[in-house]
C-alpha cells in the first residue's frame, strides 16, 4: 500500500542520490512523490531545507491547492510546489525532480533565446525512451519568472510527452518519470547531455 510515510522516504532516498552526485548545492533543489492522485496528495521537501541532509521531517503531506495535511508546525512546502502541481496535473508521473547544477545552468543560458536545446542521435536519448538511431529531440527552456505561479505554468505548457524534462534559465532543471526511478533514470540522462553538449560546444570554439 502506498502511504505518506513510504513516499517521503522515497523523497529522503531520492535527495541522498541527488546529493551524493552534487546536484543539491546551498539548499537549492525540491523533489516530489507522489502518494494519491485523486484527489492530488504529494509527498514534497519542505522550503529552505538541506536537501543535502534531508531528513523524513522535512518531506510534507500536501494537496492540489498547495496546503499541508501532515507535517511539522512551522514547515512550508517548497517554494516552488506550484511546479510540481501544474507538471503532476499535466502528465501522469510519478515523481519530479528539481536540481540545480553548472551544466544545466550552462546549457539554459547559452540556448535560452532560441527556447529549446536540440539533442540529436545520441545513445543516452534511450534513457528517454528513443530508440531510433536517428533520434532527435528538443529539450525545452523557460525563462526564470520570479512569479512562481508563472513559473509553474511556463513550465507546464512548455513540456512535451517527447522528453520528461524542462530547464528552467540560470536556474536548474525539472525532470519526471511515472516512478521515482524513472524520474531518477530521466534526470541523470538529460544531465549527462547537458554536460556532454556544453563540452562539445566548447571543444568546437577552442578546436
Ligand atoms: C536556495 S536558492 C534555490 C531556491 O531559490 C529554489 O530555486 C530552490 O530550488 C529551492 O527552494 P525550496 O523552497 O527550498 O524548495
Ligand atoms: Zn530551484
Amino acid at each position: 500500500m502506498i502511504t505518506f510515510e513510504k513516499q517521503a522516504q522515497t523523497v529522503v532516498s531520492l535527495a541522498q542520490f541527488c546529493s551524493d552526485k552534487g546536484w543539491l548545492p546551498a539548499t537549492s533543489g525540491n523533489l516530489s512523490v507522489l502518494v494519491d492522485r485523486n484527489p492530488l496528495a504529494i509527498a514534497i521537501t519542505r522550503s529552505g531545507a538541506d536537501k543535502q541532509r534531508l531528513h523524513v521531517e522535512d518531506v510534507l503531506l500536501i494537496d492540489d491547492k498547495m496546503q499541508v495535511q501532515s507535517g511539522l508546525d512551522g514547515y512550508r512546502p517548497s517554494a516552488e510546489t506550484s511546479v510540481h502541481i501544474e507538471l503532476y496535473k499535466k502528465f501522469s508521473c510519478g515523481s519530479i525532480l528539481h536540481v540545480h547544477t553548472v551544466f544545466n545552468n550552462l546549457v539554459s543560458e547559452l540556448y535560452g533565446d532560441v527556447g529549446a536545446v536540440l539533442v540529436r542521435r545520441h545513445e543516452l536519448l534511450k534513457a528517454l525512451g528513443h530508440w531510433d538511431e536517428d533520434a532527435e529531440v528538443r529539450i525545452p527552456i523557460v525563462p526564470n519568472y520570479a512569479d512562481l505561479t508563472r513559473l509553474g505554468e511556463a513550465v507546464a505548457e512548455a513540456a512535451t510527452a517527447d522528453v520528461p524534462a524542462v530547464l528552467v534559465r540560470n536556474h536548474g532543471i525539472y525532470a519526471w518519470g511515472e516512478t521515482a526511478q524513472d524520474a531518477r533514470r530521466h534526470l541523470e540522462a538529460v544531465e549527462f547531455l547537458c554536460e556532454y553538449l556544453y563540452r562539445l560546444g566548447v571543444s568546437r570554439v577552442v578546436g
